[in-house]
């Protein structure tokens, strides 16, 4: 019942639990003495017709009920503080252990139900540290406190009460396996049902084009349908183990009432202990009562916890030691890796160590990419050596790493918010006529001039840009970034040629003072390299320079020449039409 894990968040606000239930239990007493004090006015006027120093009862019992509301309002209070501290915790280490996991957090987590987690979930925990932990606490305490009062008064009364109460924890403990299960079914689904949407309405364009969004629109039925049956369930389950806990809490609370209505008739208490029993029966129960309304909701946080320990429990630190300074050299050895058994890049050994333009060059799925990733530091789980400067990458600070090397891919990142916020994100310190500078290096300056300058507004992933406006952009960003190391991985893909060429004119002017890593299907963009590696089917098969490779190299001949066939195809076709 009670989550151990999640409790250790807790740490200092552990104080607040323990205020609350301290409040609770103080608002208890206030309780117990209005009712007392009422007992004795009605003995009083039962047995004398008066009652003495009535007004200042009456002021004593509204000064207790307007201390029993101070108690609960402080009980909200502290509820709020519980639960505040530990939200913003667990949301900081979800967004921590993303970004060590990098870009495959994914193959743990889809986008969607991180999101949900780090939304829902996490405010779904409020509620378990909030008010299920500490009315955990009070409805154990609750009831003994009664048994005190109530067994001087009608012993067999209160401790019939008192044998009854547990019931209701036993019926929470033989809910608990199933609601675990299927609350863990709930989130599944519900994950399912975000991913489904969140990638449906990224794709709408396209699936209009496609005319496939009333399919997609079946699928998406079909998925609701199934996250209604289990919310449903969900429900039943909550409302049949409310009923239950509800026929043991007025069943109780009546055979508690009833006891002293049969010891008031055989006269062994009198009209006031009656009064007492009566008021205080319904006592025992309700903490409890409510305890099992919280623990529902508790546990739906409890399931939504369980998704975000799995995630938390990926074993990623940045704990390494090493730092970097400005990178001279790159050696790679014996380098093997695979992304799961299948291996992708096999025994590649090659050294870097002079500025230049190095071409990385091979068939689709060779390994090209891979090695962008690796040499990012993406992944750590590879075999031989990897290295800058000699210091293995995967023993390297990740933001040590990251302040070293940049990479352009062929679909950047563009955030929504203005061109200033895009660019500071290359170098937080840059100044505006820095940033003009890499725009007009970029030839992105006289268009933005013409909006609003520096903050002109850029939306979502940056739709309203060209595709060569968004990867001129991203160029300066990478720029302004600037790092001894440069990946570009098919930055120029899917372009126009105008972008192209600044883009290549660009990478080309760095030759002298940075390593530049290429990666690129078109084999005219490397054809001026220092060097360029040939990969086949993971393995490096020739590096050398193009005019070199063109001669010895007969896979390298290949693509070259097959590359002209597609541009000679695409030139003739454009010229019939
Ligand atoms: N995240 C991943 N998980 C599993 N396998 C992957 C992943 N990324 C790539 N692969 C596999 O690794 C192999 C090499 O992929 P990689 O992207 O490095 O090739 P590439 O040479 O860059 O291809 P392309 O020129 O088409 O971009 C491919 O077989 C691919 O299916």
């Amino acid at each position: 019942m009670i989550n151990k894990r999640l409790v250790s968040y807790l740490k200092e606000d552990k104080k607040y639990v323990y205020l609350q239930v301290l409040m609770q239990w103080l608002g208890l007493i206030a309780q117990i003495i209005i009712v007392v004090i009422i007992a004795g006015m009605v003995n009083e006027l039962y047995s004398k017709g008066k009652i003495n120093y009535f007004f200042i009862k009456i002021v004593i019992i509204v000064v207790l009920i307007l201390i029993k509301g101070y108690f609960g309002k402080l009980v909200s209070v502290y509820s709020f503080k519980a639960g505040k501290n530990i939200k913003a915790k667990l949301r900081c280490d979800i967004y921590k252990k993303v970004l060590l996991l990098n870009n495959h957090y994914n193959k743990i987590i889809s986008t969607a139900s991180l999101t949900q987690l780090m939304s829902e979930g996490v405010e779904q925990l409020e509620i378990y540290f909030g008010k299920y932990l500490p009315q955990f606490f009070y409805s154990m305490i609750a009831p003994v406190t009664l048994f005190i009062v109530l067994g001087q008064v009608e012993f067999k009364g209160a401790l019939v009460l008192f044998i009854c109460v547990p019931l209701i924890p036993m019926s929470i403990v033989l809910v608990q396996k199933f609601a675990k299960r299927l609350l863990s079914k709930y989130w599944g689904l519900y994950g399912n049902l975000a991913e489904r949407f969140l990638d449906n309405v990224r794709g709408l364009t396209t699936l209009k084009g496609y005319r496939g969004d009333s399919f997609k629109h079946v699928e998406m039925n079909e998925e609701a349908q199934r996250f209604r049956n289990v919310t449903m369930k969900v429900l039943v389950m909550q409302l049949n183990s409310i009923s239950i806990m509800d026929l043991v809490a007025y069943g109780g609370a009546a055979l508690g009432i009833i006891i002293s209505l049969y010891s008031y008739q055989v006269g062994s208490i009198n009209l006031g202990q009656t009064f007492m029993m009566i008021m205080l029966s319904a006592e025992y129960f309700i903490p409890l009562r409510l305890l099992g309304s919280f623990f529902h909701i508790a546990m739906n946080g409890n399931a939504a916890s369980e998704k975000i320990f799995k995630l938390l429990d990926v074993s990623i630190t940045d704990d390494k030691e090493l730092e970097i300074g400005d990178i001279n050299e790159i050696e790679i050895r014996d380098l093997s890796f695979g992304y799961d058994e299948k291996i992708v890049l096999k025994d590649v050994s090659l050294k870097i160590n002079q500025p230049g333009i190095y071409g990385i060059v091979g068939s689709s799925g060779s390994g090209k990419s891979t090695i962008a990733k690796l040499l990012m530091g993406y992944y750590d789980n590879y075999q031989g050596k990897l290295a800058y400067n000699n210091k293995q990458i995967n023993e390297i600070k990740h933001t040590s790493l990251m302040k070293q090397i940049t990479m352009v891919e062929h679909d950047p990142y563009i955030f929504v918010g203005t061109v200033r916020s895009n660019l500071l994100d290359g170098n937080c310190n840059s100044d505006d006529t820095m940033m003009i500078d890499v725009l007009k290096k970029v030839n992105l300056w006289n268009y933005f001039e013409g909006i609003n300058g520096l903050d002109s507004e850029i939306e979502e992933r940056g739709n309203n840009l060209s595709g060569g406006q968004k990867q001129r952009l991203s160029i300066a960003r990478a720029l302004l970034h600037d790092t001894k190391v440069y990946i570009f991985d098919e930055a120029t893909s899917n372009i126009d040629i105008e972008s192209e060429e600044i883009i290549m004119r660009l990478i080309y002017q760095m030759q002298d003072e940075k390593i530049v890593i290429l990666i690129s299907h078109r084999l005219a963009s490397v054809e001026n390299s220092k060097c360029n590696y040939v990969f086949s089917h993971g393995k490096l098969i020739g590096f050398d320079s193009h005019d070199k490779l063109m001669k010895d190299n007969k896979e390298y001949r290949n693509l070259v020449n097959t590359q002209k066939e597609i541009e000679n195809y695409g030139g003739n076709t454009s010229e019939k039409t």
